[in-house]
């Protein structure tokens, strides 16, 4: 902002600073932190790829008492037992890749976010992830939805663009299937590329043709090499389709607490053990191959098989429902602002790296 002309200058600089602090302690500015606390950079130095210019200042092990850094606090930890545990310092790293706000932007470099969600049963769901990537900064969100939902998604909000794309099988006869199957998924492909991250889930359902035609969308966002939030029935079925995010670097997974269990059993084939939990969720990361999980809890908890990070600034008491769907929708925009942020920062060497691995090695959201 510039100095108004003719204005005292200590008294500008004064108001400036007054401006910070009011934005910095408002209930608006810690309400974005806690929806916010959900990126995953690299600690400290993980092969084979690493952010030396950012790690130090993001994260530190665990610790048994607080202490203060220029950035944010490190907060003592136990909720993990085992292997190391990281605090990100989630505020830093939310400042760091926030895009700025400039004149010389156009319309969506800000990020382009899709939900995948919403059907008769749950309009609130896709509606929570969808307006919570624009209120955290995206310039564009789009909800894929069925036909049923999509009215009362619109009436909802005119910021979101509602696609009445997706069928239940109750809609479709049988001899139709394959047919309708096969527009739907041209239909989505048509928007998918233009997607910085997309989120698959939010008030989806369990209908089976529905969950087919969203497998096809989901092989189709992968092979574009788009980032893919799956929360939700989206972790209903990949949990009963693996294969859907197995290897897949850009696929990011935040299961509440009975999402979790479900995985760990159907992966790991035993229950959860909060005794060994940050091994069980490297395990389990691993052996999905390469996915990144954020555990929804207490702390938020997340691991891209290497190593493990949590957030646990404290947030809201209440549990209602919807604040996980806030929570994926918020994901996907910082999915996308850390990918922008990594891709313009590195040197040209390590940015030829990344297009020939096609930056499978970046499962640090
Ligand atoms: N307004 C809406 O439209 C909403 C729709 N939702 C959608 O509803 C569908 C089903 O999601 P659910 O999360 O209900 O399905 P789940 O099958 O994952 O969970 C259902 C069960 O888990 C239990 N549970 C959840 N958290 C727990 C915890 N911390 N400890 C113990 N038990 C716990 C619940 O009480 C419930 O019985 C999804 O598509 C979801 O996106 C929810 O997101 C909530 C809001
Ligand atoms: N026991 C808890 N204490 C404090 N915060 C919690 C607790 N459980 C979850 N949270 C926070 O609430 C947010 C949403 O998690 P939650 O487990 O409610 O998701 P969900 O069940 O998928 O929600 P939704 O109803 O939207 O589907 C997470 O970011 C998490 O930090
Ligand atoms: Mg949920």
């Amino acid at each position: 902002m510039s100095q108004p002309t003719g204005a005292c200058p200590h008294a500008w600089r004064h108001q400036q600073q007054h401006r910070g602090r009011m934005w910095a302690t408002s209930r608006a500015f810690r309400r974005q932190l806690v929806l916010l606390r959900s990126l995953l950079p690299s600690p400290p130095s993980p092969p084979p790829y690493s952010f030396p210019s950012v790690a130090g200042r993001f994260f530190a092990p665990s610790c048994s008492s607080p202490s203060s850094t220029p950035s944010g606090s490190i907060r003592a930890s136990h909720a993990m037992a085992g292997s190391a545990v990281y605090e990100a310092d989630a505020e830093a790293v939310v400042r760091r890749i926030t895009p700025p706000l400039d004149r010389s932007r156009h319309k969506g470099q800000a990020g382009k976010i899709a939900v995948i969600g919403g059907c008769r049963e749950y309009t609130g769901a896709p509606y929570f992830a969808a307006i919570s990537a624009l209120k955290v900064g995206a310039d564009l969100s789009h909800v894929f939805c069925t036909k049923d939902a999509a009215t009362v998604i619109k009436s909802y909000s005119p910021e979101l663009i509602v696609h009445p794309i997706l069928e239940e099988s109750y809609s479709v006869r049988d001899d139709e299937r394959a047919s309708v199957s096969s527009k739907i998924l041209t239909e989505v492909a048509k928007w998918l590329e233009r997607f910085d991250c997309i989120v698959v889930g939010p008030g989806l359902g369990r209908d089976s043709f529905l969950l087919d035609c969203v497998s096809n969308i989901m092989k189709h966002a992968r092979q574009a090499n788009i980032p893919t939030v799956v929360d939700g029935d989206g972790l209903f079925l990949i949990t009963n389709n693996l294969g859907l995010v197995e290897g897949n670097p850009f696929a990011i997974l935040t299961p509440n607490v009975y999402e979790y269990k479900r995985l760990v059993q159907k992966v790991l084939n035993c229950d959860v053990n909060e005794e060994t939990a940050a091994e069980q969720l490297t395990l389990l990361c691993q052996k999905i191959g390469g996915v990144t999980i954020m555990r929804k809890g207490k702390a938020d908890v997340i691991s891209d098989g290497k190593t493990v990070t949590q957030v646990s600034t404290f947030g809201s008491p209440r549990r209602c429902g919807g604040q996980g769907d806030i929570l994926s929708g918020s994901v996907a925009v910082f999915t996308s602002w850390a990918r922008h942020f990594i891709m313009s920062n590195e040197e040209p060497k390590e940015k030829s790296w990344l297009s020939t691995a096609q930056e499978s090695s970046i499962t640090c959201f």
